[in-house]
C-alpha cells in the first residue's frame, strides 16, 4: 500500500517560537521497496515521517495531503483506525514506542494478542531483539536494545506502510545489517518501507536502498537511486556521499 505526501507544508506555532518545517514536500513510498530518506541533522526527516503516520505533533498545522493506499487521510479518527496494522511507525527514540510501566515483553504480547498477525518469537528475531531480555522495562534497556524492541514492536502488526526513523543509529554494524536486511526482506513481502538514515557507507555497501530522497531546510532538494545521487556534482550531495568513497 503506498503512502504519500503531496505538497505537504507543516508549520510548527509554539508560544515560544514558530518555523515552517516542511515545505511543499512531494514524496512517494512505493510498494515492495524501500526508500531512504536522507538529509543534514533538522532538515525535517523526522517531521516527513510523524506527517505519513499521523503523528505530528500538537502544535503543527499543514497544509497539502497524505494519502495512504491512494486515498487522502483526514483527521485523527481515521489515523487511529490505520495505525499499527496499516501504517507503522519506528519512533527515532525506541523508549517513546512503550509504555514506561510496563516490561517490554508483556507489551510485546500485548500486540501479539491485539493484532495476531507476527508472533513475538518472530517480531524479535526479525527485529534482533533477544526475547530474554522482555522481562526488563524500557528504560532499563540500553539505546541499541530498545530500538531493536522498538522494531519488533511495529513488526508485529505487520503494517503495510512501514517508516523506520533511524532504526540502526545505535546498533553495531553487525545488528545493523541484520536490520537492514530485515527492512529488505520486509519490503520485497510487499510492504512500503521508508528509512530514515545517515548510514550512507551501509546503503553503499549493502545496497539495500531502491530509492533515494535527500531534503535539505524541509524540502526534497534530490530524488532517484543511490548511484544517480552519488554522481551529482553538487557539495550538498558529495558532502552525504564523499565520505564513505562513493
Ligand atoms: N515536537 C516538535 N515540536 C516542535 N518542533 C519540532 C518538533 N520536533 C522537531 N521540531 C523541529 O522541526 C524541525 C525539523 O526537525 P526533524 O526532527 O524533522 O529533523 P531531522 O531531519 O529528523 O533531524 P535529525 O537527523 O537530527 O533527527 C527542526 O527545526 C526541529 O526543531
Amino acid at each position: 500500500m503506498p503512502a504519500e505526501l503531496r505538497e505537504l507544508t507543516v508549520h510548527i506555532d509554539t508560544s515560544r517560537w514558530n518555523e515552517t518545517v516542511l515545505h511543499a514536500v512531494d514524496l512517494v513510498v512505493p510498494d515492495g521497496k524501500i526508500t531512504a530518506l536522507l538529509g543534514e541533522s533538522g532538515c525535517g526527516k523526522s517531521m516527513a515521517a510523524a506527517a505519513l503516520t499521523g503523528s505530528l505533533p500538537d502544535s503543527a498545522r499543514s497544509t497539502g495531503e497524505v494519502r495512504i493506499g491512494g486515498e487522502p487521510v483526514r483527521g485523527q479518527r481515521q489515523w487511529r483506525r490505520l495505525r499499527g496494522g496499516t501504517v507503522g511507525l519506528l519512533p527515532q527514540a525506541g523508549v517513546t514506542a512503550f509504555h514506561a510501566e510496563d516490561t517490554v515483553g508483556a507489551q510485546l504480547r500485548a500486540l501479539e494478542t491485539r493484532y495476531r498477525r507476527w508472533s513475538v518469537d518472530r517480531a524479535c528475531e526479525a527485529a534482533r531483539y533477544p526475547t530474554e531480555l522482555g522481562d526488563l522495562y524500557p528504560n532499563q534497556h540500553s539505546g541499541g536494545q530498545i530500538q531493536r524492541a522498538a522494531l519488533a514492536a511495529a513488526l508485529l502488526p505487520e503494517p503495510r506502510v512501514l517508516v523506520a526513523d533511524e532504526p540502526t543509529a545505535s546498533l553495531d554494524t553487525e545488528n545493523a545489517y541484520g536490520v537492514w536486511v530485515t527492512l529488505r526482506r520486509y519490503a520485497d513481502a510487499g510492504a512500503a518501507v521508508l528509512v530514515i538514515t545517515h548510514d550512507v557507507p551501509m546503503l553503499a555497501a549493502a545496497k539495500i536502498a531502491d530509492h533515494v530522497v535527500l531534503m535539505r531546510s524541509g524540502k526534497v532538494f534530490a530524488t532517484g537511486d543511490l548511484a544517480t545521487l552519488a554522481a551529482l556534482e553538487d557539495s550538498y550531495v558529495r558532502g552525504f556521499f564523499q565520505p564513505s568513497g562513493y
